[in-house]
């Protein structure tokens, strides 16, 4: 057997992983570390071959490599960016090797996720994207081959930021400008601002939704129809048991206009995470041009077919998937000719009337520069996006094993019963981020409601019940579990160490070193809060 490639004297390659448009990735060990640590080595290689051309994409690379470096070091759903160099005409990006399977891969063997499995999904990457968005970065490539689930935990981690990517195809046009010649986005989950070059912050949930739905369904955008009059994919029928208010929130998020959608995730985790019908519902703009399709209760869904929870069957949905998964890494990014983006005069196309409303310049040189549109010679990212509201740092999210049943197959169908898959359980780390942001938001009643009827019924601690609870957070203006860890964990009991930052309203800072005990209840699905300590 060939003996496997040494990367630049240092990264011996293990495996290939995949190849993608613009290059290859490699598992590979890092022989110049002591644990010779597993990493992924990403080999990119610009469309354009000459000099001048590599000259700016070594520049452009440069800076969306810091991008993921941040990204990857303050995040632990993104993995950590290990190194990048060029070797003669090829740029590389060295990895954390996230051990666990793609979002997809899992949906092969596992079959169809229940709705609370999504939903715990969607709730931890709606967190991850917050963090990304609040840097002025749109991923821009979300979809099932992009998330990974990672072994044991099956927390999901978010891969393949496009920005990097776009880098390589850099082209200089006939005026001798420089400009980007591609579009980064998979067909599909890519709405339609981004395949135009202008992608939104709600591009990003748009593709999540897209993911969610083939998580539930079983089916890539590409397999399920569309209104031709509003262009709204119609999956419903194949998600038949979801909630009205869970179908209403991701029909927001899918919605083909970027205004109707979710601005911003931290709306789409709040509609997740309360649920309220109101904030699910699309806009009232929305509803003059897609009311007969939009927030359809069960009941008006014309007969949906009885889809039993089947694995996604290996002769059908596997092999689409697969070809729509090679079609992905080849459509992965959309060549797009140069020209089209790139304006001679410098000004840029006319804003898509779907474009958010949001989305007004901030940071651009060009007042009416989107995001998608920038000339190389100008100083700026890739990835730097326009908004007026920045997200908000929103508490990382990380999920732990559990080994509660979901779906099997329909033996009816003459199906085998796949193993018994795992099915999240809500990380105890994400309870205790969620209780101060709760609290945070002066949402005292629920942060109530989440702490165990043990502790609740604690009257040295609250002496006058959920009164003195609640009069004690409203002394506190923001509320932060800094750095959360889990000292100990099992099935129904877990502990988790953190500092606690809190701003009074005095204006006072105070950092407390908590423990915090948590209790899995079955019936209400969650963890409670059963006891805080301040450690020394
Ligand atoms: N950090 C990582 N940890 C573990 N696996 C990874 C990591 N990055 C990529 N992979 C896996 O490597 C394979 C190839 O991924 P990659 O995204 O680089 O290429 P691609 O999807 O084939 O092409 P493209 O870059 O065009 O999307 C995928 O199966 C992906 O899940």
């Amino acid at each position: 057997m060939d003996k496997l490639p040494l990367i630049k004297d240092r990264y011996q390659v293990i495996r290939h992983l995949g190849s993608g448009g613009f290059g290859e990735t490699f598992l590979a060990e890092d022989t110049q570390m002591p644990s010779g640590r597993r990493c992924v080595v990403k080999r990119l290689k610009p469309i354009a071959d000459n000099s001048q051309i590599y000259q700016l994409v070594q520049e452009r690379f440069q800076r969306e490599a810091a991008i993921l470096e941040e990204l990857g070091g303050h995040h632990r759903q993104i993995p950590t960016l290990y190194g990048y160099f060029r070797d003669d005409d090829h740029f590389y990006l060295v990895q954390e090797y996230i051990e666990g399977e793609t979002l997809s891969g899992y949906l092969q063997h596992q079959g169809r996720l229940s709705e609370s499995t999504v939903r715990e999904i969607l709730v931890s990457l709606l967190l991850v994207l917050e963090y990304v968005h609040s840097k002025k970065i749109v991923h821009r490539d979300i979809k099932p081959d992009n998330i990974i689930l990672r072994s044991g935990s099956l927390e999901p981690v978010l891969l393949d930021f496009g920005a990097v990517k776009e880098t390589m195809g850099t082209v200089v046009t006939e005026g001798g400008h420089a400009t980007r010649s591609v579009v980064v986005g998979t067909p599909g989950f890519m709405p339609s601002e981004q395949a135009g070059g202008r992608p939104v912050y709600s591009s990003d949930l748009y593709a999540l939704g897209l993911t969610a739905i083939y998580a539930l369904t079983g089916k890539i955008p590409d397999e399920l129809e569309s209104d031709p009059m509003t262009g709204i994919v119609l999956w419903r029928p194949y998600a038949s048991g979801v909630t009205p208010t869970f179908a209403s929130i991701l029909d927001r998020a899918i919605q083909p206009h970027a205004p109707h959608r979710f601005p911003i995730a931290r709306q789409m985790w709040e509609a997740l995470t309360q649920q309220s019908p109101s904030q699910a519902a699309i806009p009232a703009t929305a509803v003059s041009d897609s009311q007969n399709t939009l927030v359809v209760s069960p009941t008006a869904v014309s007969q949906p077919p009885a889809i039993a929870p089947t694995p996604v069957p290996a002769s059908a949905g596997m092999s689409d998937w697969a070809k729509a998964a090679l079609t992905g890494a080849v459509m992965g990014v959309v060549l797009i000719g140069g020209l089209v983006l790139y304006q001679p005069n410098g000004n840029s196309p006319p804003e898509p009337e779907d474009s958010q409303p949001e989305a007004t310049t901030t940071d651009s040189h060009d007042a009416g520069e989107s995001p998608g549109n920038y000339d190389v010679n100008e100083d700026r990212t890739t990835s730097e996006v326009i908004a007026t509201e920045t997200a908000a740092s929103m508490p990382e999210s990380r999920a732990v094993p559990e080994s509660r049943a979901v779906p099997t197959a329909d033996s009816s169908q003459g199906a085998v019963n796949p193993p018994t898959p795992r099915t999240f359980r809500p990380s105890a780390v994400t309870r205790v981020e969620e209780q101060y942001r709760l609290v945070s938001h002066r949402q005292y009643q629920e942060a109530w409601s989440r702490l165990h009827e043990n502790f609740r019924g604690n009257r040295s601690i609250f002496t006058n019940g959920y009164n003195s609870y609640a009069d004690w957070w409203d002394t506190v203006s923001h509320a932060e579990a800094q750095n959360p860890q889990v000292i100990e964990q099992t099935d129904d009991r877990a502990v988790v160490n953190t500092q606690v930052r809190l701003q009074m309203r005095t204006g006072e800072m105070v950092y407390e070193p908590r423990e915090i005990t948590l209790l899995w209840n079955q019936e209400a699905e969650a963890w409670m809060i059963s006891q805080t300590r301040l450690l020394n």
